[in-house]
């Protein structure tokens, strides 16, 4: 009778002094970015501060270099976007506090499976393997009609108490940060798909969307795994920020392309349902994060994303003979509880979720149990 398994617990800084990686946090040979030097990729830089302040002009051109960009591979940088260096600042200085701390403080906001807020070491207990190499504190950030006006503050103060009403009110003042934006980016691919600059700007006014801080500890063996695997962003639109360590990278015309950090830039890219909402004009793009022996890595990721239960369907401008629908109807709420209980996010989670719906509920329930 083999002893039970000890559950795996990451505990970065005890597992980094190790000479060998878990087994668990080993890829497959063919995923792992092994000792290969990855080429950078350019992505487009688009300079929005004259779309921003709302120059005709620049809002034409601006318009133009993000369609080029969305229809090459859906990822790109944004500068002169408006939030203030010392609101990242901050915002990285509360991430670094935050996972600082030791592990059972942390687990004071753990994770309950099946929902994608709290925090993961891990996700231990969530995966069996290939396991990423990462811990995450993610949270919602609502403004949907009725949802409350500070969810961010309220998420810190119930799972962690008065002692983080400033990490609640600055990683609130941020996400409010990363709304506009992304109302305004919205604006543009309206404009960019031909359906009005109001079109998804209307559509998103109301959200559900999550914030997530990724800390990668420094890993003895990086080649060996991963940071955050393959995928596609199940949600609309990711707005990243990435300080002076790299580690995210894309997959372009076959190859793994490192995106080099640029503080004073956010790296932006399309996700899969609003690759359902352009009825698929715009591709999601599969991308991963690396890690390192030598330094930890910070990401702040903003996922933009539909109120709970609106239907997610294209508009009818999108669809005509040559572009008959691609995805069916569904909802946010839908696809995130799929990523949360039934399928792990990776390149094809939208094919997979379309199947799924599709299936009888009973032949769902046993064809995707975790
Ligand atoms: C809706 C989401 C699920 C994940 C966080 C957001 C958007 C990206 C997803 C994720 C990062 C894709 C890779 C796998 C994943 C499990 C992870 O490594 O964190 C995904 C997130 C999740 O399901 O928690
Ligand atoms: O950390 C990164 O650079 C990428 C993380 C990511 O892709 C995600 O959280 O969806
Ligand atoms: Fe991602």
């Amino acid at each position: 009778m083999l002893p039970p398994q000890s559950p795996i617990v990451f505990d970065a800084a005890v597992l980094f002094r190790e000479t060998h990686l878990p087994t668990h946090f080993i890829w497959p040979e063919d995923e792992t970015p092994g000792k290969e030097d990855f080429e950078e990729l350019a992505v487009p830089v688009i300079d929005v501060q004259g779309f921003l302040s709302g120059d005709p002009a620049a809002t034409l051109s601006t318009t133009r270099t993000v369609t080029e960009a969305c229809l090459k591979h859906g990822f790109f940088h944004v500068v002169n976007h408006g939030v203030a260096r010392e609101l990242i600042e901050a915002i990285h200085k509360e991430a670094a506090d935050f996972f600082a701390m030791p592990l059972v403080e942390k687990q004071r906001a753990l994770r309950k499976p099946g929902e994608s807020s709290g925090y993961a070491s891990a996700f231990t207990g969530r995966f069996s393997s290939k396991l990423p190499w990462k811990e995450t504190l993610t949270f919602p950030y609502s403004t949907a009609p009725g949802s409350p006006s500070n969810s961010v503050k309220d998420f810190f103060l119930n799972s962690l108490g008065h002692e983080f009403s400033r990490t609640g009110a600055v990683c609130q003042e941020y996400c409010d940060a990363m709304n506009g934006l992304s109302l305004r980016i919205m604006e543009l691919l309206g404009m960019s798909l031909g359906v009005g600059r109001d079109y998804f700007r209307n559509f998103f006014e109301g959200n559900d969307s999550i914030m997530r801080l990724n800390y990668y500890p420094p890993c003895q063996k990086p080649e060996l795994t991963l940071g955050t695997g393959p995928h596609c962003d199940p949600t609309s639109l990711t707005i990243l920020h990435q300080e002076l360590v790299g580690g995210l990278q894309v997959f372009v015309d076959g190859k793994w392309r490192s995106i080099r950090p640029q503080p004073d830039a956010f790296v932006i890219n399309i996700g899969d349902t609003f690759s359902a909402l352009s009825n698929g004009r715009f591709k999601s793009c599969l991308h991963r994060a690396v890690v390192n022996n030598q330094e930890s890595r910070v990401s702040l990721a903003f996922f933009l994303s539909p109120e709970k239960n609106k239907v997610v369907r294209p508009p009818k401008e999108l669809i005509d003979e040559e572009n008959p629908r691609k995805y069916p109807d569904f909802t946010w709420s839908a696809l995130l509880d799929f990523t949360q209980k039934h399928y792990r996010t990776d390149v094809n989670t939208l094919e997979s979720f379309s199947n799924w719906l599709s299936l009888p509920p009973v032949a769902a329930r046993i064809s995707l149990a975790p």
